[in-house]
């Protein structure tokens, strides 16, 4: 085992790389060429790791946004915590804005996703597995790790300002985070990678997995949905590993997507006709989602909802059942275009206060929101079965199609899930089945391409409910020309294909 070489402080010069165009860099690669230490970032000054008391020698303290971004990782693996949502509280805390916040929202989400690569490559520099280091030491190393080899931060001003932090929150730990650091800093990314992963011959999975940052496991399920192909999976894994865009979808009857996507300053969709893509990161306080014209919901959702609607249908047509309704997104449109058809949407969540979220969602639309579990069609007089003409199952799933969005997801997920999350999928299938009426349709979505959670799952309720289905080509249900929709009849989008979330949809038409 060899420990940590010391390098001169020259060793931890790096050139700066006009490298910022390769596809797993995050865009508008952070140049932090200010000094690091209390009063060099910005002007709101640092964080001191001793509180400040009185008597004691002043430490040098650690910039606003690096000590967010700490927060934000390490409530994250302590208290498994959502960086999606923990973070915009501690900025807001903070009172962190403009560039700062999104100097604090690049390091948290950038180090999340590289997880797995910054932790191999922190064993090997320390020589010890990571997962022996003390816990705040740790993700303070890789946050360090994250700026040496994923941003334009000098290698200085990145090894200095972590091991400032370190001081704060792991006493006795700042000489070693210092050589650690240095060692990181001596290889560029590339170069560590070469190193560390496997080559693509011998090993291509555990290739993809050092080189683009997921686990083994997701690997494989990506190659196995895209039947193989290890180059699709590469533009997979790097597009997963990008900051991805923000979506609107304007809903029908309420505004016409040209007039808000000029009214925010963003784009129309290249396929939904509701989408809106919004130029840079949050949201923020758009009037169009205020006031109910729009809400945030990523294109592929979108296409999915709209082809079942969009499907053919012989006779009533006004019982929409959404069977897994929570937080609303796809009841929100499917409401809106209830109202422009005439028809009502009975909307089913489990849990209680997502079923308050479904509720303000589809404020002032044609849905009745259940607060119920989906699987008691028969039982629940109110979900009586053969009453629907459409009905959606929006199910439960990993959401391995939405790494992208989730940046932590893929480190929490375990193969372990699938088959308790498989089995509800299949029982609430069945379900929606059981729920719509002689001609009617069912739409089975999952925001996973996993073939256990799209296809078996499919398979497999639709042999077991007991009720005749046949499967409806979906392909031509979405936008005319678009491409990479595979053989049907079910449709798998894709990030790297579509721009979307990896959205899967079957069609199914009951029988009799
Ligand atoms: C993938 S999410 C649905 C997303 C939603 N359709 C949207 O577009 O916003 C799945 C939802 O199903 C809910 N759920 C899980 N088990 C359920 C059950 N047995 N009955 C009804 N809803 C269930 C979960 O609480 C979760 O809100």
């Amino acid at each position: 085992m060899t420990g940590p070489t010391r390098r001169p402080a020259d060793g931890v010069r790096r050139e700066q790389r006009g490298d910022d165009q390769r596809p797993d860099r995050p865009a508008g690669g952070f140049r932090d060429d200010r000094p690091a230490r209390a009063g060099g970032w910005g002007d709101r000054g640092g964080v001191d790791g001793r509180g400040g008391r009185p008597g004691r020698p002043v430490r040098p303290a650690v910039d606003l946004p690096r000590h967010v971004a700490y927060q934000a990782v390490a409530a994250v693996h302590r208290d498994d915590a959502y960086a999606n949502l923990v973070l915009p509280t501690i900025l807001r805390e903070q009172g962190l804005t403009g560039r700062d916040a999104a100097f604090a929202t690049e390091l948290t989400y950038g180090t999340l996703r590289q997880l797995g690569t910054l932790d191999t490559i922190l064993t090997a520099a320390a020589g010890r597995d990571v997962e022996r280091i003390d816990p705040p030491v740790r993700d303070a190393l890789r946050l360090g790790a994250y700026q040496l080899l994923h941003t334009r931060v000098p290698a200085h001003a990145a090894v200095s300002s972590t091991v400032d932090l370190v001081r704060t929150v792991g006493e006795g730990a700042t000489g070693f985070a210092n050589a650690v650091l240095r060692e990181v800093a001596g290889q560029d990314r590339d170069a560590w990678v070469t190193r560390l992963a496997p080559t693509m011959a011998a090993d291509p999975i555990g290739h993809l997995s050092v080189t683009y940052s997921h686990p083994q496991w997701i690997v494989r399920a990506f190659a196995d949905a895209l039947g193989g192909d290890l180059g699709e999976v590469t533009r997979l894994l790097i597009e997963n590993n990008e900051r991805p865009p923000v979506h609107l979808c304007v809903r029908p009857g309420r505004a016409d997507p040209a007039d808000v996507a000029d009214e925010v300053g963003g784009a129309p969709g290249a396929f939904s006709p509701y989408a809106v893509y919004l130029r840079g990161g949050a949201p923020g306080e758009l009037s169009a989602l205020a006031d109910g014209r729009a809400h945030v919901q990523d294109e592929g959702s979108q296409l999915v909802a709209n082809a079942l609607v969009a499907a053919p249908i012989d006779g009533p047509d006004g019982r929409w059942l959404d069977l897994c309704a929570g937080p609303g997104g796809k009841a929100g449109l499917l409401g809106a275009l209830a109202a422009q058809r005439g028809a009502r949407l009975t909307a089913v969540e489990v849990a209680e206060h997502r079923a308050r979220l479904v509720e303000q969602a589809t404020r002032g639309l044609p849905v009745t929101v259940l607060h119920t579990d989906g699987r008691t069609v028969g039982a629940d007089p109110k979900l009586a079965e053969g009453h629907f003409d459409r009905v959606l199952v929006d199910a439960p799933c990993t959401g391995l199609g939405s790494l992208r969005r989730r940046p932590e997801s893929r480190w929490r997920r375990q193969p372990s899930d699938l088959p308790p999350l498989t089995r509800l999928q299949r029982e609430l299938l069945s379900a929606a089945l059981r729920a719509t009426r002689p001609g009617g349709l069912v739409g089975y979505v999952t925001c996973s391409p996993h073939t256990v959670e799209t296809h078996v799952t499919v398979t497999e309720a639709a042999r077991r409910a007991g009720v005749p289905a046949d499967f409806v080509d979906a392909r031509p249900l979405l936008p005319a020309g678009m491409p990479g929709l595979g053989d049907g009849p079910t449709v798998q989008l894709w990030p790297h294909r579509h721009g979307t979330d990896a959205m899967f949809l079957a069609l199914l038409r009951r029988t009799t």
